[in-house]
């Protein structure tokens, strides 16, 4: 159970002592969503991002999300992936795929990663056709606003740098308003060639969640989530606003160490 439920300008914040706290919330969090997803739409269309994220997604693959979740009715995206091979250590693909993939009964065919074989911009390309195609079946559901996809839940983490996705501070990437995914070829944080969903695909999303651990992201925690006034730096983190959808934050204390106001249940 969280130590702290908090609202704070319209963002739920779930903050947990710990990260195995904060792992089994977000498990029960992610298998409620995919529960109500299935009963109103007949599947559950989930975009992840990268690295620690996947890591603490791990209890879905024991008891009782194991045999509970209907596996069977997700369409897994990654909201980011590193251009590399899919068998690379440093694929998010082979991650999800070791660490929660190979244990829970899910349908390969419904787990989409990228073409390992291309340029990153004809993987982005190539991406962007396949989440066409799942709209258009409405696997993926559509934001009336913008038609963009409208995913059931994109995952974030964020970086020390307040990045989330491959979206960097002060990088172009962020201005793309037209494509679903976009690539860059420059990433600050190695390896540098990825793809990434744009912006208006994060905002579109019917339940948008960072998930966040450690102190060293306490200052972009803080900086993405409190009221800083006009001199606060608008990092990646901060644009995550979804436009209809829910943002929840799951944070464990040291993450959350420098939010403003937040009370800690003793
Ligand atoms: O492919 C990537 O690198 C990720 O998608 C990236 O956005 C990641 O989520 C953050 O960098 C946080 O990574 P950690 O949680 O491992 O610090």
């Amino acid at each position: 159970m969280a130590v702290s439920c908090d609202k704070k300008n319209g963002i739920e914040l779930r903050i947990h002592e710990n990260p195995d706290g904060l792992s089994t919330d977000l498990a029960e969090y992610i298998a409620a969503l995919s529960e109500a997803s299935v009963k109103e739409r007949g599947a559950f269309a989930i975009a992840l991002s990268g690295r620690s994220l996947i890591s603490l997604m791990r209890k879905l693959s024991e008891a009782p999300f194991n045999k509970t979740v209907e596996w069977a009715r997700w369409h897994i995206f990654l909201a980011d992936e590193r251009v590399v091979a899919k068998s690379h250590v440093d694929s998010n693909y082979k991650l999800l795929k070791d660490t929660l993939l190979a244990k829970v009964p899910n349908v390969p065919s419904h787990v989409h990663s990228i073409n390992d074989m291309v340029t990153a911009e004809q993987a982005a390309e190539e991406y962007e056709f396949v989440i066409r195609q799942h709209v258009k079946t409405r696997v993926i559901d559509v934001c009336e606003i913008n038609d963009c996809p409208k995913f059931d839940l994109i995952l974030l983490g964020m970086g020390q740098d307040g990045h989330i996705a491959s979206l960097f501070p002060n990088h172009s990437a962020l201005d793309e308003k037209e494509l679903w995914v976009t690539f860059i070829t420059d990433s600050p944080k190695p390896p540098p060639e990825r793809i990434t969903f744009s912006l208006p695909v994060i905002n579109s999303a019917s339940k948008v969640a960072v998930v966040v651990t450690g102190g060293s992201k306490a200052e972009a925690a803080h900086l993405a989530i409190d009221d800083i006034g006009p001199e606060c730096p608008v990092l990646p983190a901060r644009m995550v606003r979804p436009t209809e959808g829910k943002l929840v934050w799951f944070l464990d204390q040291e993450a959350a160490s420098k939010l403003d106001d937040v009370k800690f249940k003793e």
